[in-house]
């Protein structure tokens, strides 16, 4: 079910309590959401994805690249990964989606799906290198797909539609409460790239 009607209206909470997210629509032309997907497939540094499910190591179609402010370590599906520096491109879309948010980040999680057939299961980010109850700012070029969230007690479920050159922020308690997750989707035969922006706690310093 899709829950509102365009434009989107950033000041609504998409969630019905436990957590907070919104959805700011497009952030831009479609012209400039499509150069930018394109810069994006041609200059990130795009990985398979190892993880470890259920004690295997499985390595993933779906490709992956993070970067951020410091070479921060970050676990992610029990690997780890050692952050890029930012390229011109990242800088500009953490600077927009910090502008939009009101919020700062110092990193960025990037997956590339080539097609409907890859997704992401359910999940959260709470992992204990993100900073508690920090917000996450998620973009999104290409392909538009569907997004899901589903509460971890009662079963909830809200779905939202995450359209090129799209913002969604989710904070507050949302990783305690909600799963998310990208569903596969035989409808979908483009790529389509999201760009989680994020705040790594550390404490080391260099
Ligand atoms: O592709 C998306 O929209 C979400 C990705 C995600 O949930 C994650 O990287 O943790
Ligand atoms: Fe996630």
């Amino acid at each position: 079910m899709e829950l509102f009607d365009f434009p989107a209206d950033p000041s609504v909470n998409l969630l019905p309590g436990d957590g907070i997210v919104h959805y700011y629509g497009k952030l831009m032309s479609s012209t400039e959401a499509a150069d930018m997907a394109q810069a994006l497939l041609e200059r990130i540094e795009w990985r398979n994805d190892e993880a470890v499910i259920y004690g295997k190591r499985i390595i993933t179609k779906r490709k992956v690249a993070w970067y951020g402010d410091e070479p921060f370590s970050y676990t992610y599906s029990n690997t780890m990964k050692t952050a890029l520096p930012w390229t011109p491109e990242l800088q500009a879309l953490k600077s927009l989606a910090e502008k939009h948010s009101g919020e700062t980040y110092n990193s960025c999680l990037l997956n590339l799906y080539h097609d409907g057939s890859e997704g992401m299961a359910w999940h959260s980010d709470g992992e204990k290198d993100l900073q508690k109850n920090g917000a996450i700012g998620s973009l999104s070029f290409g392909a538009e797909r569907k997004f899901c969230f589903k509460h971890k007690q009662s079963g909830e479920k809200i779905d939202v539609f995450l359209e090129a050159g799209s913002l969604l922020v989710m904070k507050g308690e949302t990783q305690t409460h909600w799963l998310h997750r990208l569903p596969p989707t035989t409808k979908i035969h483009q790529p389509r790239i999201n760009l989680t922006f994020r705040t790594i706690v550390t404490t080391s310093a260099t």
